[in-house]
C-alpha cells in the first residue's frame, strides 16, 4: 500500500441476503484529500462507509486502514481505530437535551482524560471553526437544520481524526446552507489535514469540492478520476450520472420480475 493511501479496499465482495452489492470493489483512498463515492440510489455507498468503519464484515477482500486489516483486529483494537474516525451520518442527530457545548464535548468525555479547562479550549475551536461559537448554550431544538448538520461537523472533528467519512452531508440543505459545508468540509479539511471521504448524491456541490470521485454502480467501481475527468468523460453511464438523467444505461429500477407479469399478479401475492 503507497505511503500516501490512508483507505485501501481491496477486492470487495459484500452481499445483503443473496444480492450481491459489492463484486470485487478496488479503491484508494489518498491521504490529505477529499474523496467522492457517488452512484445510483441503493448502490451500496453507505454500506461501504459501514465495512470501512468495522461495522459490517466483507465476505471477501480486504480493508486497510492506514495499513491495518479493518476486519482482523481485536475489539480493542478496532475501538481505538474508530477513535481516529469521525463520522457524520445523515441520520446521526445530536443529543437533544445537551447544548451545543457539551454535544461537541462528548466525545472527548467519553473518549479522553482531558483536564475541563482543555476541554473547553477544544470545543470553542471547533466550534469556531463552524461558525457557531456564539451559540454554545444553544439547545438543539433552537437550532436551524444547516447550524444543526454544522454542530454535528464540529462534533465529528472533535477528535481531530485522521479520517472523516460524510454520509450525504447536504441532503435537506438550503442553497445557503449547502454553500456554507461546501466551504467548511473543504477548510477543515486543510485546516486539520484530514482524509474525507464523501457519499452524495448532490453532484455539483460534491464535484465542487472532490480531489477525486469513485462512480459505483452495478456492484462495482464504474469510474474513476479528477471531477474534471468525470465531467468531460464520454462514457454514457457516466454522463447519465453525472449530468443526473434518471434513466440511461445504469437502470431506474431496482431488480424485479416483468411489471406486466406483476400486475397480472397482484391478487395473489403482496
Ligand atoms: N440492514 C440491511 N439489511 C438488508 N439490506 C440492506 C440493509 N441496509 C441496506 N440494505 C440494502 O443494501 C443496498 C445498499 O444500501 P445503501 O444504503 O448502502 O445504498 P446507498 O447507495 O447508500 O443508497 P442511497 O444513495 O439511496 O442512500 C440497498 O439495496 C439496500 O436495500
Amino acid at each position: 500500500m503507497a505511503d500516501s493511501t490512508l483507505v485501501e479496499v481491496d477486492n470487495l465482495h459484500f452481499l445483503r441476503g443473496e444480492r450481491p452489492i459489492f463484486s470485487g470493489v478496488d479503491l484508494a483512498i489518498p491521504k490529505g484529500r477529499i474523496t467522492a463515492i457517488m452512484g445510483p440510489s441503493g448502490t451500496g455507498k453507505t454500506t461501504l462507509l459501514k465495512l470501512i468503519a468495522g461495522q459490517l464484515t466483507p465476505d471477501e477482500g480486504r480493508i486497510r486502514v492506514a495499513g491495518e486489516d479493518v476486519h482482523r483486529l481485536s475489539r480493542q483494537a478496532l475501538f481505538r481505530m474508530r477513535r481516529r474516525m469521525g463520522m457524520l451520518f445523515q441520520s446521526g442527530a445530536l443529543f437533544s437535551d445537551l447544548s451545543v457545548f457539551e454535544n461537541v464535548a462528548f466525545p472527548l468525555r467519553v473518549h479522553t482524560e482531558l483536564p475541563e479547562q482543555m476541554i473547553r479550549d477544544v470545543v470553542l475551536i471547533k466550534l469556531q471553526a463552524v461558525g457557531l461559537r456564539g451559540a454554545r448554550h444553544l439547545m438543539p431544538s433552537e437550532l436551524s437544520g444547516g447550524m444543526t448538520r454544522r454542530v454535528a461537523l464540529a462534533r465529528a472533528v472533535a477528535l481531530d481524526p485522521d479520517l472523516i467519512m460524510y454520509d450525504e452531508p447536504f441532503v435537506g440543505q438550503d442553497p445557503i446552507s449547502m454553500g456554507v459545508l461546501v466551504t467548511l468540509i473543504r477548510s477543515l479539511n486543510s485546516a486539520f489535514n484530514m482524509t474525507a471521504i464523501i457519499v452524495s448524491h448532490d453532484i455539483k456541490e460534491t464535484l465542487s469540492i472532490a480531489d477525486h470521485v469513485y462512480v459505483i454502480a452495478d456492484g462495482r467501481v464504474m469510474a474513476s478520476g479528477s471531477p474534471s475527468s468525470l465531467r468531460d468523460s464520454e462514457d454514457p453511464r457516466v454522463s447519465q450520472f453525472i449530468r443526473g438523467k434518471p434513466d440511461g444505461p445504469v437502470p431506474f429500477h431496482y431488480p424485479s420480475e416483468s411489471f406486466a407479469d406483476d400486475i397480472f399478479a397482484a391478487s395473489e401475492t403482496p
